[in-house]
């Protein structure tokens, strides 16, 4: 992984994010169930879980809109919602609000206000953050702005008092690629100086940019930790063998019937090459190599794939319910 390397987690650095037993209940629900999470201090931290899961309450609770029914959130050790805490922390939304007339240097200029930058600073960053996030040139008033404009704005927002922490919910859910891989490098740029802890359905966005991952389900952590460890861990020997041959029909007609592959799907419509779901990737790439020679076939291409983060995620969200 490229970017500045976080700093190493010492007694003295408190964990950007810490929760300890953190639950929440509606009425009889319980929406959180005693959440035990760690974020250290510097670095790009994915949030994930299916639809419910409880990412978008936890980041309520740490931003002090929603109270805990039990458990505790610290935020560099001190109480969601705290004077020690709030300058500290930027935010934005999935869907950031904005009043419609303005523009935004506008809404910029006045965030700035609210956390009483001086008026140097404020007309500095103001630009620098207008042309970060693209929109310098932009004359319209928010009222006209397309969804992904909105999240750039509200990313520019939430960056304007320079936090330690950014907490963003979905960011790229709403950007087209180009968006989305800029608002991507602006966090990969960020690592080091900002905590950045993120919610997103988007695995290839994780696996691109986050030291570490915690993987919500039914309220819990299923598995957090560094990307590859969790991927290793949970994935284990599983994995994808893509595999070319001289005649992929005749591969495809004797793979159903061995027991080691468990699916067989081509690579794209159209291709020759075989991408087949395994158990064993190591066992199972030897397998196909001798099937293949031993029919006097020739082999073009035998590749074998990990369990990606998205393999790891529907097991254990599956698992979770
Ligand atoms: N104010 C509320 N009253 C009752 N139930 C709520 C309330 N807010 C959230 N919930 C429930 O808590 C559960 C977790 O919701 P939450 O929004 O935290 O999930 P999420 O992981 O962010 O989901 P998504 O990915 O869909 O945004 C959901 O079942 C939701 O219906």
């Amino acid at each position: 992984m490229t970017g500045p390397k976080r700093p190493a987690r010492t007694a003295s650095v408190a964990p950007a994010i810490e929760t300890r037993g953190l639950t929440k209940q509606y009425g009889a629900r319980r929406v959180l169930d005693e959440l035990d999470l760690s974020v250290d201090a510097g670095s790009v931290f994915g949030f994930l879980g299916a639809n419910g899961a409880g990412k978008t309450t936890t980041i309520r609770i740490l931003l002090a809109l929603v109270r805990e029914t039990g458990g505790s959130a610290r935020i560099f050790g001190h109480a969601p919602g705290s004077a020690e805490v709030r300058p500290l922390i930027g935010y934005c939304p999935d869907v950031p609000g904005f009043a419609s007339w303005m523009t935004a240097r506008e809404v910029l200029e006045q965030a700035a206000t609210v956390f009483q930058l001086p008026k140097n600073t404020s007309r500095r960053r103001v630009a620098d953050l207008l042309d970060l996030t693209g929109l310098a040139d932009t004359r319209a008033k928010v009222g006209g702005y397309s969804r992904g404009m909105r999240q750039r704005l509200g990313l520019a927002q939430a960056l304007i008092n320079s936090p330690r922490l950014l907490i963003l919910d979905e960011p790229t859910s709403a950007l087209d690629p180009m968006g989305r891989r800029a608002v991507l490098e602006l966090i990969t740029e960020l690592r080091g100086k900002t905590t950045v802890f993120f919610s997103t359905h988007l695995l290839p966005d994780v696996e691109r940019v986050c030291d570490d991952v915690a993987i919500l389900s039914s309220g819990r952590v299923a598995a957090a930790g560094p990307i590859r460890e969790v991927r290793a861990r949970f994935g284990g020997a599983r994995g994808r063998l893509i595999v070319e041959t001289s005649d992929p029909a005749l591969l495809r007609g004797m793979l159903p019937d061995k027991p080691w592959v468990l699916t067989v799907e081509d690579e794209e419509p159209g291709s020759r090459a075989l991408v087949l779901t395994v158990d064993d990737l190591e066992e199972s790439a030897a397998r196909v190599a001798a099937e293949i020679a031993s029919r006097g076939e020739r082999l073009y291409r035998l590749e074998p794939r990990e369990a990606s983060l998205e393999d790891v995620f529907v097991d254990l969200v599956e698992a979770g319910r």
